[in-house]
């Protein structure tokens, strides 16, 4: 492991805190393109209250100069606003507000509580909250200020809200990118956001909630990040662990992963060489990995997200105190966090492309990585 992060942090505590470790000296970061993850993050068709409460803003309190990496440990905070609201019933000097016992299906309360002994889901539901992402995509947004270094884009999109698909096989071109980052369901056809505009406003009107599904690209990759040698090392397995780790992800393919109904002279792409290209390939089925490591393509993974758990008309559950029957607890919640969803997706694919991407040229110095870069690169032509 090259690259490492801690985070801790509760949904309505004073804030979340992330420390990361293992960036070379002499990377300049942006911290505007910092905020603007983070501002990215927070839009969305079909969020709920708390968006327009909180602005985050990533402060930097060590690990930089100037905003220049100097190769000590990073650390930053995100500060909650809300936290005003709950000062005497979430935080490490006061715990107050009534148990929170009519725990949640789809949620971590049950097991969260049981697991550790808790009385009250509170202490459970503060860490679960997907509110930890801000500092996600705060680390994100360091791992692709290293990979912008050298030419590498990390982007998304959302493909799919509820039953209505819009599926893609390459990452957006310039103007779509345009019109993805001006859409409010992070997408680059309007019409087709127009109907996932009706289907989560159905759902609201319900009470209920809505998933979909997104896709990461990442242009501009090396052959040879991960590695085929052992299952950790491989770039593929990373990857979906890391999309799946974040809430609500409940599956992740690579390519077209899932479509294995194919025959295998159209599940796979050939090989062809150039001299001005070096290797290349006329599809990108696989979506820039084969063996557990990247082939040159660009890079293609999509993430499924389940529908929020928490819902106006809620469903039947257990009261923890007294284990009779009752209904999920209701405070306020998104309907739909696919867009949200797809901005965390590109900050824990660029943070494992950045780990793999050090694994195998990493220095301690920026000018280290460079020369391993280009001798590599040399190399292979
Ligand atoms: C960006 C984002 C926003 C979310 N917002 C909510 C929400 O408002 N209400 C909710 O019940 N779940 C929300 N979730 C999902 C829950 O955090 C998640 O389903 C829950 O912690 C259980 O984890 P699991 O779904 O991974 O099993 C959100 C997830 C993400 C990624
Ligand atoms: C706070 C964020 O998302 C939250 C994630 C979340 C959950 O259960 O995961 C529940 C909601 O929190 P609250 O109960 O305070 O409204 C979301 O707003 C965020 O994305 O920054």
């Amino acid at each position: 492991m090259t690259l490492r992060y801690l985070t801790a942090g509760e949904s309505h505590g004073p804030g979340l805190v992330a420390i990361a470790e293992g960036f070379p000296a002499g990377l300049t970061v942006a911290f505007e393109a910092v905020d603007r993850d983070l501002r990215r993050r927070q839009k969305g068709y079909g969020r709920g209250g708390r968006m327009k409460i909180e602005t985050d803003q990533a402060q930097f309190l060590a690990g930089l100069r100037g905003g220049v990496t100097t190769g000590a440990p990073i650390a930053l905070v995100v500060w909650n606003k809300d936290h005003e609201n709950w000062k005497e019933l979430v935080s490490p000097y006061a715990r107050g507000g009534r148990k929170f016992t009519q725990v949640r299906p789809g949620h971590a309360d049950l097991a969260g509580a049981l697991k550790y002994d808790l009385d009250d889901a509170r202490d459970v539901l503060e860490r679960a909250s997907a509110r930890s992402t801000a500092t996600i995509v705060a680390l994100g947004a360091l791992a692709k200020a290293l990979l912008g270094r050298f030419g590498i884009q990390v982007s998304s999109r959302v493909v799919a809200i509820g039953p209505r698909a819009r599926l893609a096989d390459a990452p957006p071109d310039g103007a779509q990118k345009l019109a993805i980052e001006a859409s409010d369901l992070h997408v680059d056809d309007e019409a087709v956001a127009a109907e996932w505009r009706a289907l989560i406003d159905a759902e609201k009107a319900r009470g209920g909630s809505i998933g979909g599904a997104f896709d990461v690209y990442a242009e501009g990759l090396p052959i040879g990040l991960g590695s085929h040698v052992h299952p950790d090392r491989r770039l593929d397995s990373r990857l979906v662990g890391a999309l799946c780790g974040i809430q609500a992800i409940r599956a992740a393919e690579v390519g077209d992963g899932t479509q294995v109904g194919r025959p295998g002279y159209e599940f796979h792409d050939p090989i062809h060489y150039d001299p001005a290209r070096g290797f290349h390939r006329p599809s990108n089925r696989a979506g820039g990995l084969e063996g557990g490591m990247t082939d040159g393509m660009p890079l293609r993974v999509r993430a499924y997200m389940k529908p929020i758990p928490t819902m106006l008309h809620p469903l039947d559950t257990v009261d923890l105190a007294t284990r009779e029957a009752t209904q999920a607890r209701y405070e306020r919640s998104d309907v739909c966090a696919v867009p949200a969803a797809a901005i965390v997706g590109e900050a824990v694919v660029a943070w494992e492309l950045a780990n793999a991407f050090l694994e195998k040229f990493g220095g301690d110095a920026i000018a280290d990585v460079e020369k391993a870069v280009e001798a590599y690169a040399a190399r292979i032509r």
